[in-house]
């Protein structure tokens, strides 16, 4: 008879469940299963589990800083890691389950992307895969995860993305994380002045930051002073801007809670604020925007115009978010009236206003860095999908304007086909019987801001200016 024992199975462990993990895959389930937006889901479920404690399961400050990084970096760098959780796994990715797909990308991004120790990165992961999809699939999340412990992220590029002189924008698309055709447009973008390596590199990189929050004290209403406690500074190019430190919380403000600021870019703020300064001939007492959901701009025309003595009418297609404009401009010092109306079909007469804002609908590749999963979402069939109503906007915009006065185009894009090519579009209308109009130089209405080029139009950048990469035409209508 053997004297050897069989070992004793091991006894079973619970998994260990740890209330961060689980609330960043669950925000990541909601982005992937919902087409929900990260910045949208992930504020929520952050404030249930903080009013939870980490007594109860739980989270406290420093959990939830590490719950919103997770979700965000796994999503903006979503393209980079199923390159290389692809190189792990000995399938399509598309034949891995989602939620597996989730559970990898969290686990990649801990490795690659954090300074989370490998060992502590697999092993809550692991813990995490337990929990969420079982022992069973938790096997292959460990043995994949210790196949991406092999290099760090630097090794991996090497192996997953060409070098950058056989394929320049493969290269750019893997080491910074973003759809080629992104990146190509991107590029072209910048235009000559801004084309270099070094200079798509940096608003890749840009894009891959999260923005410091920027509030606007919103004039005759609120002051820069009043709003710079702790430690907040100045804004760097708007006299209303205020650029809160890492962490500030603008609900803790009265002037925020009182709407007598906000938050708002520092990119917004200048479109805006370059409309209202172009000098006028003639009445300047009517102003108008076209397209104001949710209302940051025009709360912050509404303030200029109130000092002016002139009236705002801020107009919104939906009227869910013309009840956000409503909500912005409440309490606006001076007139003002938010209607619910199709900018392409105007309820107002030819030649009303002095002033037009139109800032359209667009793909948004100027804000990347404020909603990370959005560059894999936009397809390259998004921008001429937008092409008909941003030149309908922009024609209606410059037919309700009078002779004289000003119209701002605005993008929150600075993709070619969105803002330059619409703009000249519509103006050559102006020969074939359309409403006739000339470009204004832009960059005169702005601070002295690096890199704006030949102009006429302005042209904003992350990685110049740190604000989204806003785009503003400016038109005088000639007749
Ligand atoms: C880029 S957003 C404007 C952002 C806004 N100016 C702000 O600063 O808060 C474009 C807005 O245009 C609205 N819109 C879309 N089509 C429209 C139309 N035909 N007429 C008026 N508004 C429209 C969208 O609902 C959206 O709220």
């Amino acid at each position: 008879m053997s004297t050897r024992q069989r070992r004793p199975a091991k006894p079973y462990r619970r998994p260990r469940k740890d209330p961060v993990r689980i609330l960043a895959f669950e925000a990541l389930r909601a982005v992937d299963e919902r087409d929900a937006y990260a910045n949208l889901v992930l504020p929520p479920l952050l404030r249930k589990a903080r009013e939870k404690g980490p007594e109860a399961g739980g989270l406290d400050g420093r959990d939830a800083a590490l719950a919103t990084e997770l979700v965000y970096g796994t999503l903006r760098r979503q393209g980079t890691y199923d390159a290389i959780i692809a190189e792990c796994v000995d399938r399509p990715l598309r034949e891995v389950d989602p939620p597996v797909l989730d559970v990898l990308s969290l686990g990649a991004h801990q490795l690659l992307g954090t300074r989370i120790p490998g060992h502590a990165a697999v092993s809550s992961t692991v813990e995490l895969a337990r929990v969420v999809l079982g022992d069973g699939r938790a096997k292959f999340v460990n043995a994949v995860l210790r196949r991406i412990t092999a290099h760090d992220l630097d090794g991996w590029l090497d192996i997953v993305a060409p070098p950058y002189d056989d394929d320049p924008e493969e290269h750019l698309a893997l080491r910074h994380a973003h759809p080629r055709w992104i990146v190509s447009a991107l590029w072209d973008a910048l235009g000559p002045a801004g084309n270099s390596r070094a200079g798509i590199e940096a608003l890749l990189a840009a894009d891959n930051e999260r923005p410091e929050v920027t509030l606007v004290a919103r004039p005759g209403r609120a002051t820069v002073e009043e709003l710079l406690t702790g430690e907040a500074e100045p804004g760097r190019w708007s006299p209303y801007a205020v650029r809160l430190a890492e962490g500030g919380d603008p609900g803790a403000l009265d002037a925020v809670r009182e709407g007598r600021a906000g938050v708002q870019d520092e990119g917004s703020q200048l479109v805006a604020l370059a409309l209202a300064n172009v000098p006028l001939e003639g009445p300047d007492s009517r102003w108008l925007d076209a397209c104001a959901g949710p209302g940051g701009k025009a709360a912050l025309l509404g303030a200029l115009a109130a000092g002016r003595g002139a009236t705002l009418l801020a107009a919104e297609k939906q009227q869910h978010r013309a009840r956000l404009v409503a909500r912005s401009l409440a309490g606006n010092p001076g007139p003002y009236a938010v209607v619910t109306a199709d900018g392409t079909r105007p309820a107002w007469a030819p030649g009303t206003f002095d002033r037009v804002l139109v800032d359209v609908p667009c793909t948004g590749l100027g804000a990347l860095r404020r909603r990370p999963e959005a560059r894999w979402r936009r397809t390259p069939e998004d921008v001429p999908g937008f092409a008909p109503l941003q030149r309908g906007l922009l024609r209606e915009a410059l037919a309700a304007v009078r002779v004289g006065g000003v119209v701002g185009y605005v993008t929150c894009s600075p993709h070619p086909a969105e803002t330059r090519a619409v703009v000249d579009d519509v103006l050559g209308e102006g020969a074939k019987g359309g409403p006739a109009a000339e470009r204004i130089d832009a960059r005169e209405q702005v601070p002295p801001l690096p890199g704006l080029g030949d102009g006429p139009d302005v042209q904003l950048w992350p990685h110049l200016h740190g604000t989204d990469a806003m785009y503003l035409a400016l038109l005088r209508r000639t007749a």
